[in-house]
């Protein structure tokens, strides 16, 4: 969708591709044409009227004629039946193709977007985005564009038609039209003013449902229900305030509008009944004159009404372009052969102009070894190892991998050298055995099979009605923490990068789990460049190198041993916990 070149304005307001902009273009074709099949009925009905009074200006009716009229009658109902189909199906296709081409190329584009991104953007705004706004696309799409359009066309051809004929009855139809979108143009500011305020309070409303939903569980754990509820209460109010504001807003000018097309069909009457009895007109094209008129204004007056949505549309519009004009992060697949990591002198803050949270770090990560990375909470340990997969760019310094600067890596491409088993473990709502294979779509079942059990997955599987084919709620809601932890595993052993990153990936483990873990990660592990994060150092002992951090500075670095000579951090943090060890509660 970010396309360069230049696009036609309407192309480019409407965010269409140049497919969706083709299909729009025939679905306005196909409106027109609809519009004008409807004029057939009109004119037989009108034919058949005007035989049937015969007998008050002293004709005769001609049956034959009237037989005629019947076929013709039925051959225009056919007519307006297949364009109205053609029109059905051309006007579905273009809103429902288009939604689809939107929803895939922005989740495509969200995939691709720096994390930073996520610190700004709550996930119900993303959601609105992808669900909400382009299901107003869609609506308009298939219930606006192509009829305001196709209207547009009908009315302006038929209005000339019938200006050639006679000036005045032609300027009499279609003088109202324009006063009627005048006042509606008029009065965009106004609207788009309450249009935007409803759309902030639904999306506000949106998100504090979410949050209502998603901490359920520890409302009531702390008794909140009262206080979270009415904070949910209190947003909803708002977004029902606004929206009564905004139908109430817009509904005046609608109104306005439809009267002033009203007074348009007293307009045309009055000017036909004056034409007519100055004998400037004659019956039959003045009676034709009144049912066009109200052939074509019926429509647009339910336009009318449908026109809030077009504001609604561009408020949509704007936040899906602020999201697809978010440059994603890009690199090049170079390959890499070497592991070593190294940091020179890495600064990086979450928030411009905020705190650093990573304060001038410059430290080696050898090939082949086992590398931890411990100190206090907060200290930036996590944010350290995620800058090494380019969740985030570095704000100054460099984070190199085998000599090649990350910064010049596409995303994708320098994910495949990393396996990472993070504390909060991601499952999707699909089988025990498809969650486990993200790890390496092209495995076999054998190759799938083989890392579950290498991660002791088949304890907790076996006793599940199908196996490893059986569905995980939402997120695995029904796995321990263990076992997801032991899920998380397998996919990493299946990916068999060179590069693993350990987040705490055994705090949520009993004992009896984590030895078993353990031993999977030890093949997990074997020959490969090695990050481990932990807070209980007795299981980082063995490691080639430890990183102790504090507030975001690498302070101390050594084996074991070394560091528990130098009295320093580490040698303190090792002290309480072995401390710790002999407590009971
Ligand atoms: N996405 C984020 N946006 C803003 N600040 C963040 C984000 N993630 C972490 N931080 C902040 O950065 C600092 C370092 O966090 P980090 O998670 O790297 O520390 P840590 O040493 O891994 O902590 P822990 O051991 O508790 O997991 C903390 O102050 C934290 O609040």
């Amino acid at each position: 969708m970010p396309d360069k070149k230049k696009l036609p304005r309407l192309q480019d307001a409407l965010m269409l591709t140049d497919k969706g902009y083709k299909d729009l273009k025939k679905a306005i074709a196909a409106c027109t044409f609809t519009n004008f099949s409807m004029m057939l009925p009109t004119i037989v009905m009108l034919e058949v009227i005007m035989e049937l009074i015969k007998p008050f200006t002293g004709d005769e009716i001609s049956w034959n004629r009237l037989w005629i009229l019947f076929a013709f009658g039925i051959a225009a109902a056919f007519i307006v039946f297949l364009c109205s189909k053609n029109d059905y199906k051309k006007t579905y296709i273009v809103s429902y193709m288009e939604s689809e081409n939107a929803r895939t190329s922005m989740a495509e584009h969200i995939r691709k977007l720096p994390m930073s991104v996520f610190n700004s953007k709550d996930i119900s705004e993303l959601t609105t985005n992808l669900m909400g706004d382009v299901a107003t696309t869609e609506h308009v799409l298939s219930h606006i564009y192509p009829q305001l359009f196709s209207n547009a066309i009908t009315i302006t051809v038929i209005c000339i038609m019938i200006g050639f004929f006679d000036w005045r009855m032609g300027i009499a139809i279609f003088i109202s039209v324009p006063i009627a979108f005048l006042i509606i143009l008029g009065s965009r500011g106004v609207q788009r003013k309450l249009g935007k305020r409803h759309a902030d309070a639904k999306l506000a409303a949106s998100e504090q449902v979410q949050e209502y939903i998603e901490g359920l569980k520890v409302i009531k754990a702390c008794n909140m229900d009262g206080e979270r509820f009415g904070t949910l209460e209190k947003a909803l109010r708002t977004m029902r305030n606004l929206a009564i504001k905004f139908e109430f807003g817009t509904g005046i000018f609608i109104t306005g509008a439809q009267v002033v097309l009203q007074a348009g069909v007293g307009l045309t009457v009055f000017v036909g009944i004056t034409l007519l009895t100055g004998r400037q007109i004659e019956l039959i094209p003045l009676l034709m004159c009144l049912l066009i008129v109200t052939r074509i204004y019926g429509p647009i007056q339910t336009e009318l009404t449908l026109l809030p949505e077009l504001l609604y549309h561009q408020i949509a519009i704007k936040r899906m372009r602020a999201l697809m004009n978010i440059s994603p992060m890009e690199g090049a697949e170079t390959p890499l052969k070497e592991f070593d990591i190294d940091f020179k002198n890495v600064n990086f803050s979450y928030n411009a102009g905020g705190g650093e949270t990573i304060k001038d770090v410059s430290v080696s990560i050898q090939s082949g070894g086992i590398t931890a990375l411990v100190g206090p909470s907060g200290s930036g340990k996590s944010t350290l190892s995620r800058l090494i997969a380019r969740f985030w760019d570095v704000d100054g310094g460099s984070i190199t991998i085998g000599g090649v600067n990350v910064k010049t890596l596409d995303p994708e491409h320098l994910m495949a050298y990393m396996s990472i088993v993070f504390q909060d473990v991601v499952l999707f709502n699909d089988t025990i055995y498809n969650n486990i294979r993200i790890g390496n779509m092209n495995a076999t079942r054998e190759q799938v099979i083989a890392a579950a059990k290498a991660a002791r997955c088949d304890e907790f599987a076996d006793k599940l009605p199908d196996g490893y084919d059986t569905l995980l709620g939402e997120n695995g809601s029904t796995l321990s923490g263990g076992e997801r932890q032991r899920l998380s595993i397998a996919r990493a052993l299946l990916k068999d990068a060179p590069i693993v990153l350990l987040d705490e990936a055994t705090a949520s483990l009993d004992p009896e789990s984590e030895s078993y873990i353990q031993q999977a990660i030890s093949k997990l592990i074997e020959n490969k460049t090695v990050i481990v994060i932990a807070h209980r150092l007795r299981t980082i002992v063995d490691a080639d190198k430890i990183i102790v951090m504090n507030e975001g500075e690498v302070v101390e670095q050594g084996t074991h041993q070394e560091l528990l000579g130098k009295e320093g951090l580490y040698n303190k943090l090792y002290s309480i916990q072995q401390e710790s060890l002999g407590w009971s509660i």
